[in-house]
């Protein structure tokens, strides 16, 4: 029986006001937790996510035989190398995780044993081919439903060769997973991006003393390299606060402060958007966290005009589309998405989901083959009413925030999926409602 869990959000109609602390980066968390599994030594991780997606991770690498010890947003990992893996005794359940899936996909290809990833149902429609095709080519035993192309994916671990792999999609997964089977592998692994992806595991790996060489879309490893455990601090989510700049850009006479959140450049295309349509955003209080750079988000509310967003800007914004296309609903004029293609295999598709509910409650939004279009009136209230989530977190949380500008509230239908990323995001929405 699957729990399905209706939400009610109610805009208070009243500014939004004060200081959040955002929940750590998922993508951090994850790789804290392979990283620190894969590598020789204690490693302790402070701000570990407690989402869903990232518990996923954890449970996995406990299922591999690691030893990990928890309190609160607190771990301390006891890595004994990638030869401190072992066999798992039941499959490997991934949840709603894709990078959870893609990651130990390349992992697990050189560990000489047998493993089964599996997931939900979203993750099962979700294309796995992209990282079963690469990791093949390295020589792995690897099977997926439907030709390869889907989870479940059985692998019998084996040693693996080296290559010189051109992705056809700018996807940071594929690029990790291939980044996870070349540091096992002996020789140079070379990877190019047709597009700049997030770049964590590169930062990750240096952090725990391991080496990739980076020159424009071109990465270049040389394995096997012996990791060594470290102290990892989790900036908070840039793809959580894009959440609340919303919340404020929607609300007028709103000003927050959102602490410490990561800054990577790879993950924050939407503040050069932004930016270009009109937004006050301030970023103040800069630092650095084991390589990634963070720094305090201030937001006020400002009248915003619309943008076109396309080409290199969207993978660093992949993310953040739905809550983008909620945004440019209140710019003056009519925003274009495009180039988006990638959002259809994310855990709904992410245009149509978006296109759909926003329509539902009140917005003027069109689907187009790559993207959408997004006539935006400024003042214009949304009627509100039911919406759904379709399971997909970040869907669920737009819909939320769309609460802001919507007559009746938002009621949003399987919002339990919020906890894929942002278990607190209920709380921390209704604490600057107050
Ligand atoms: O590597 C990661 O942590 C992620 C990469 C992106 O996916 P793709 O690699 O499929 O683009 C992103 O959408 C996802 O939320 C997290
Ligand atoms: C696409 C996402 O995650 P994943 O691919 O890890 O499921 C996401 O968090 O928006």
């Amino acid at each position: 029986m699957i729990d399905v869990t209706d939400l009610e959000f109610k805009g208070s109609g009243k500014p939004l006001n004060g200081e959040l602390k955002m929940p750590g980066d998922k993508s951090i968390s994850h790789r804290a937790v392979i990283f620190g599994a894969i590598a020789h030594g204690v490693t302790t991780v402070e701000g570990f996510l407690r989402g869903n997606d990232c518990i996923s991770t954890l449970q996995c690498m406990r299922a591999l035989g690691v030893q990990i010890d928890e309190s609160g947003d607190h771990l301390t990992i006891n890595g004994q190398g990638f030869d401190g893996l072992s066999e798992p005794n039941r499959v490997l359940d991934v949840g709603n995780s894709g990078t959870t899936i893609r990651l130990l996909s390349g992992l697990l290809s050189a560990l000489p044993f047998y493993s089964v990833l599996a997931g939900d149902v979203s993750i099962h429609r979700r294309p796995m081919g992209r990282v079963i095709r690469p990791l093949m080519e390295m020589g792995a035993d690897l099977w997926g439903r439907s030709g390869d192309s889907y989870a479940p994916i059985s692998i019998k671990g084996r040693k693996l060769h080296p290559i010189d792999y051109h992705l056809p999609v700018a996807s940071a997964q594929v690029k990790s997973a291939l980044i996870l089977a070349g540091l096992q592998t002996e020789g140079k692994t070379t990877l190019t991006e047709p597009g700049a992806s997030r770049d964590h595991t590169e930062r990750m790996l240096r952090a725990f003393g391991g080496t990739i060489r980076t020159e424009g879309l071109v990465h270049e490893l040389v394995g096997p390299q012996y990791l060594t455990g470290t102290d990892i601090r989790v900036p908070g989510d840039f793809s959580s606060a894009a959440f609340f700049i919303a919340a404020a850009l929607l609300t007028p006479d709103s000003h927050l402060v959102l602490r410490s959140v990561g800054m990577n450049p790879t993950r924050t295309g939407m503040i050069v958007v932004l930016e270009k349509m009109g937004a006050k955003v301030s970023l103040v209080n800069k630092k650095e966290w084991n390589g990634e750079p963070v720094c305090d988000i201030v937001i006020d509310h400002a009248q915003l005009r619309a943008a076109e967003i396309g080409g290199a800007l969207i993978p660093q914004l992949i993310d953040e589309i739905p809550i983008l296309a909620l945004i440019a609903t209140e710019a003056e004029g009519t925003t274009v998405i495009r180039d988006a293609s990638e959002l259809k295999v994310k855990e709904t598709n992410r245009i149509r989901t978006t296109v759909d509910e926003l329509k539902r409650i009140g917005a003027d939004i069109e689907e187009t083959e790559d993207g959408m279009i997004i006539h935006g009136h400024p003042g214009r209230r949304f009627s509100g009413g039911p919406a759904d989530s379709s399971g997909d977190h970040r869907i669920g949380m737009m819909l939320a925030v769309a609460s802001q500008k919507s007559d009746a509230p938002v009621v949003v239908r399987q919002a339990e999926a919020i906890a894929v990323s942002f278990p607190t995001f209920r709380d921390q929405l209704a604490q600057i409602q107050r």
